[in-house]
């Protein structure tokens, strides 16, 4: 796979960066902004995030930050697996309300990049899984918000072998048809 492959979502593109492996285990340079800006990506990622999760089917998301600290993620796994979704909900866009996941697996290494102006989240495939990524913009709660991660106008396949695990702010997301998004196509960032 290329360093840089585009996804049907314009802007959400998977990173497979190089693993050098050797008989200790393997290296990688997991962030590297030339290589990026190389590619056309330039982001200024000014947080990062971790997080484990302890069950299986552990779903967190759909996740945004409005304007004015609206955040560019750049996801990877640590531990175990995840799939990691991505949903366009600039308003005006072509492909408004569409998504895209992926499989990122600590053993892939595979990472995905998000823009501004899309909601994120990811399920849990296996027990204790660890999830690490970069933000463009730092935590304001104030502008945090949520999207039901099961909403049927999205339809999303999250190919869930359970019931999914939430937070109480997760369960009380509003649909879609509830959710008044902050994001424009012209204004993302
Ligand atoms: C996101 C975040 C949370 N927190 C705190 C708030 C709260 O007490 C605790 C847990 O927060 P949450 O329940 O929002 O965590 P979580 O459900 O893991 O939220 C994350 O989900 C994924 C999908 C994302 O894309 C992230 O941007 C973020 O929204 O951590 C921070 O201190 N800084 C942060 O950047």
């Amino acid at each position: 796979m290329d360093f840089i492959t585009p996804t049907k979502l314009p802007g959400v593109v998977l990173v497979n960066p190089p693993r050098y492996g050797d008989a200790r285990g393997f290296f990688c340079e997991s962030w590297n902004r030339k290589k990026m800006s190389d590619h056309g990506i330039d982001i200024d990622f000014v947080q990062d995030n971790h997080s484990v999760s302890a069950a299986v089917n552990t779903v967190r998301g759909l996740h945004f930050q409005s304007p004015p600290h609206a955040q560019a993620k750049l996801v990877r796994c640590g531990r175990g697996a995840l799939f990691d979704v991505a949903v366009d909900v600039r308003k005006g866009s072509a492909t408004f309300g569409e998504w895209v996941g992926y499989e990122l697996t600590a053993e892939n290494g595979l990472q995905l990049l998000i823009p501004a102006g899309f909601l994120h989240g990811f399920a849990t495939r296996v027990p204790d899984t660890e999830i690490i990524y970069k933000c463009s913009d730092y935590y304001a709660p104030e502008c945090d918000g949520a999207v039901r991660f099961d909403d049927p106008d999205l339809g999303i396949d999250w190919g869930l072998s359970g019931s999914a695990v939430l937070s109480d702010k997760d369960e009380k997301a509003p649909l879609m048809c509830d959710f008044d998004s902050p994001f424009t196509f012209e204004g993302a960032a």
